[in-house]
């Protein structure tokens, strides 16, 4: 199966006039369609430079960003992004900001009508379309920003610690949900956190990124069956890989200090 997302020898420098700041460093990264890849790393790894390069908002210093046999020159709508904090028009429902891209490509209204209502039931805000933003909780305003996301097909999803924001219980609802979502899109996920946990649970395969300058260290395939439910976390199996990650993010702590 062609791998749907290529890095090729990527290093990225930003310069300024006082100083260059060499953030990432040689990173090959494949990840296959279908596939979802978690980042993990220290603060200030790169681990957003590494999504902004897929989305098309940086360019690299050197080597080749590829999604979907192209190079990636510019942003795209064959990848979508959710970021930390929802980012919906706050002047526009939910039903409006899910089909404000669809309008801007002048979809028919049947289409517009279908696909809505199938995106926002699938993210569990059927009920809620004609809520503004502010009539939402956090949780709710990111299952509006995904609907978002998904609703222009997108064959890649950037998702950057879409769920940091949010209190412990919802973040695991909106953990079942990106799984729910993925087993009925099968949506290629690179998808970045700080919690082991999270990435354990959600990943087919986790990256630990070291620092100073990002290099992606040590990959890990993660065999846990799907679907995936929330107890899973309790396993010998996912503890197994827990303490194996742990340790290796340590060492990478210990090391960039
Ligand atoms: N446009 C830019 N110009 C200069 N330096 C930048 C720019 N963007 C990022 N950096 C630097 O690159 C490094 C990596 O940043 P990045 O946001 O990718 O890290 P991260 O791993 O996502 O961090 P965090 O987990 O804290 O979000 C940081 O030192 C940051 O200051």
């Amino acid at each position: 199966m062609p791998s749907q997302i290529l890095m090729q020898n990527i290093d990225m420098i930003f310069s300024s006039e006082r100083k260059e700041t060499h953030v990432l460093d040689n990173i090959d990264l494949t990840i296959n369609k279908g596939e979802i890849y978690c980042l993990l790393g220290p603060s200030g790894c790169g681990k957003s430079t590494i999504l902004k390069l897929l989305a098309g908002f940086e360019s690299p210093t050197r080597g080749k960003v590829s999604v979907n046999q192209e190079i990636v020159k510019s942003i795209g709508p064959d990848r979508a992004v959710v970021f930390q904090t929802p980012n919906l028009f706050p002047w526009l429902t939910v039903y409006e900001n899910v089909v404000f891209g669809l309008r801007m490509k002048k979809t028919s209204p049947g289409e517009l009508k279908e696909k809505s209502s199938r995106f926002i039931e699938a993210v569990g805000l059927k009920g809620f379309e004609n809520h503004y933003p502010h009539e939402l909780s956090g949780g709710m305003q990111q299952r509006a920003a995904i609907a978002r996301a998904l609703v222009n097909d997108p064959t890649v999803l950037l998702m950057d610690e879409p769920f940091a924001a949010l209190d412990a219980q919802t973040r695991s609802l909106m953990q079942e949900l990106v799984m729910d979502v993925w087993e009925q899109f099968h949506t290629t996920i690179l998808f970045i956190t700080h919690d082991i946990d999270e990435a354990i649970f959600i990943g087919d395969r986790i990256g630990v990124m070291s620092r100073n300058p990002g290099r992606i260290t040590k990959e890990y395939a993660i065999e846990l069956p799907r679907p995936r439910k929330i107890d899973v976390i309790t396993t010998p199996e996912f503890l197994t890989y827990k303490s194996a990650i742990l340790k290796q993010i340590q060492e990478e702590v210990k090391t960039s200090h």
